[in-house]
């Protein structure tokens, strides 16, 4: 379990996170809302470790993160960045095979390497191991990484108990994609595992979310169950755009409506 317990931060002289406590616990799906400049990218970096808070502290299951070496950490929890800033032209199976490697603690070579298959159809990409990751289109190499932060996470704890976390994971994707890698982060959070995504799609998080987390300048107004947590007021506040809610009749969950400003 991740615990994050009263996190501040500043870039500079600018306070970026203030007073912030989350947990994210194994069997949880955990959604982070809010507007651009948030703090969202921030925080995730916080519990992954990748940023020092100036106050408050960071633990996973009950043991301070910076004391974890960083090879236990990745096998632990698995991290999908915003940018991977990768330009060698590795191909789909060599990307997806770093997180086999990042991961792979007891298990076999042989082993792992039957979990890139498994990866590649969760994102959808059966039969593109030998294309460049180059030549492939914007979603394409964000599913790529995802396939990678999958093998990563299943090649660290193959009892299912890693976490993901994941940052804007489905930005560049369409629908069907979207639901797609949504579905397979709800199969690994029913089979044992933890995760956390920021998302900016309200209904996709509020479809999704066990607990959604919305953050406006670098606090967390308002975390809960998605009918605790997304109404009118709320959405007002944090994106000043008025959505009227409702309660989709097909999944019982919240639904923000969209309308012209003005
Ligand atoms: N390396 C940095 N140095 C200085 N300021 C930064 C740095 N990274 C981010 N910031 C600032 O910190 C604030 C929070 O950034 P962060 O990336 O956490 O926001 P976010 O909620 O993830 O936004 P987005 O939805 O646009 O991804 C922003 O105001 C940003 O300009």
């Amino acid at each position: 379990m991740f615990t994050a317990d009263h996190i501040s931060l500043r870039y500079g002289a600018r306070p970026v996170l203030s007073d912030v406590s989350l947990t994210l616990a194994r069997g949880e799906l955990v959604i982070i809302l809010g507007p651009n400049g948030a703090g969202k990218s921030t925080l995730l970096k916080v519990l992954t470790g990748d940023l020092q808070p100036d106050q408050g502290s960071v633990s996973f299951d009950g043991s301070p993160l910076a004391r974890i070496p960083l090879d236990e950490l990745a096998r632990e929890r698995a991290v999908l960045s915003q940018s991977m800033g990768l330009n060698f032209p590795f191909t789909v199976f060599e990307i997806v095979r770093l997180g086999l490697e990042a991961g792979r603690g007891s298990m076999s070579r042989a082993e792992v390497l039957r979990l890139l298959p498994r990866a590649l159809k969760a994102v959808g990409l059966e039969g593109f191991e030998g294309r460049l990751l180059q030549q492939l289109s914007g979603g394409e190499q964000q599913r790529v990484h995802l396939a990678r932060v999958l093998c990563q996470a299943w090649a660290g704890k193959p009892d299912g108990s890693a976490f993901l976390l994941l940052d804007e994971p489905v930005s560049n994707l369409d629908i069907r994609h979207q639901l797609q890698t949504l579905e397979a982060v709800r199969r690994h959070v029913t089979g044992g595992g933890g995760a956390l995504m920021i998302l900016h799609d309200i209904n996709l998080a509020a479809l999704y979310a066990d607990r959604l987390v919305m953050m406006t300048e670098g606090r967390i107004l308002r975390q809960g169950a998605p009918q605790d947590v997304l109404d009118r007021s709320a959405i007002l506040d944090v994106y000043g755009v008025d959505m009227p809610v409702e309660i989709a009749r097909n999944s019982g969950r919240p639904f923000a409506l969209l309308s012209r400003p003005g």
